[in-house]
């Protein structure tokens, strides 16, 4: 196949509250929409999910728009493609993954609408659930604050919770938590704050009886992570110390975690999403899929993977009206009774809805292979 026209919508999505982190306080959302167009006049959408600043990892939203724009994009144009995996050769997943991905993304769900097909049935070869649980994540809150809302979602439907913590006080809120709701599905996510002098604290946190720790070490080496997961019960759950297959090869043979969160942008692709799942199959890690507050065209593809069925706990995954109040994707996503429908059709099984599209784009690019 051929790609004719790429469109490249720059979104600022406002958010309905500020969400904040150990590393972050986040009030709007900007991504990038890839919508690629072949030769028979078939659509895909894939979404770039960097963030403005890289607190993160270390790509950043600008940085993804200038090599799309300049380079991906163009040589995309340039030449013919039998499979969406096969840009991953010239692609480069190390320094720009979740540009990579979002290419990736929107091909494959082009392709998969070519065959008639969904995402999943394109990728892989396996009975997959037509739902999924939901997951809330829950940002660094005033601990009454933070109670209300677990009350709130709970009544919701949602039965898995995960909190943002810090060394100062995530041992106290995620204690609070446990006294209120000694049954709750409850991680903690630390986003790499704790130093390895804080690790009485964290054998403090170990006692809760929590599902997994995500990335609790500010130190970046797998030997302090394997070093501390010998001390804890808790399983750790890596997320972005883990960005490609080869840093998965070395967090298993360094034992430095028992679970990886996977999230399709921040790998590059769900051609190594794929490859990690599979890695973690034969290792016998757990993996589970997160989220990085972005529309409906990531989320929804995050929701396809949450539906492989040794999933190890509930994804980030909660209804499009939790940050924003509209969404680019028809139907939204609703989380009804703590369950979401995965959809059915061909490709991401949604459409896009390109007025609300239009509406949230601040800068808008075409590319056309006419203009070559
Ligand atoms: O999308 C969500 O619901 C929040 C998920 C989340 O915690 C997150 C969101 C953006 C960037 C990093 C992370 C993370 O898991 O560390
Ligand atoms: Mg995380």
């Amino acid at each position: 196949m051929w790609i004719n026209k790429i469109e490249v919508f720059h979104l600022s999505m406002p958010m309905k509250f500020t969400f904040k982190s150990a590393q972050a306080l986040l009030n709007h959302r900007e991504t990038l929409v890839i919508k690629v167009i072949d030769e028979l006049g078939t659509v895909g959408y894939g979404e770039v999910v960097a963030f403005n600043e890289p607190f993160y990892t270390q790509e950043t939203l600008p940085d993804s728009k200038r090599v799309l724009l300049n380079r991906f994009l163009p040589q995309l144009l340039a030449r013919e493609i039998k499979h969406p995996f096969e840009i991953h050769p010239w692609m480069d997943n190390v320094t720009y993954p979740m540009a990579t991905a979002g290419v990736e993304n929107a091909l494959l769900d082009l392709f998969a609408r070519r065959q008639h097909q969904s995402i999943m049935d394109t990728v892989f070869h396996e009975e997959t659930q037509d739902a999924i649980y939901a997951g809330m994540v829950l940002g660094d809150l005033e601990i009454t604050h933070l109670l209300n809302q677990i009350d709130d979602y709970l009544q919701e439907g949602y039965a898995r919770f995960k909190i943002k913590i810090k060394p100062e006080d995530g041992f106290f809120k995620l204690k609070c938590i446990r006294e209120k709701y000694p049954d709750l599905m409850l991680l903690a996510d630390a986003n790499r704050s704790f130093r390895v002098e804080q690790i009485p604290e964290l054998k403090k946190i170990d006692e809760l009886g929590l599902l997994c720790l995500e990335e609790p070490l500010a130190e970046e080496n797998f030997l302090a992570y394997q070093k501390l997961q010998e001390q804890l019960t808790t399983p750790i759950c890596m997320d972005e110390s883990i960005q490609t297959v080869e840093d998965l090869k070395k967090a298993i043979q360094f034992k430095a975690c028992q679970v990886v969160n996977i999230k399709v942008g921040r790998v590059g692709g769900m051609y190594y999403a794929q490859q990690m799942i599979e890695l973690c199959r034969q290792h016998h890690i757990h993996f589970w899929i997160g989220s990085m507050m972005e529309s409906g065209i990531s989320k929804i593809l995050h929701v396809h993977l949450a539906s492989l069925k040794d999933n190890y706990i509930p994804g980030d995954l909660s209804s499009s009206r939790r940050y924003f109040s509209e969404d680019v994707i028809q139907p939204e996503i609703i989380a009804s009774q703590g369950l979401i429908q995965v959809p059915k059709g061909p490709g991401l099984g949604v459409e896009i809805d390109e007025d609300i599209l239009k509406s949230l784009t601040i800068n808008h690019a075409i590319l056309d292979r006419d203009m070559l």
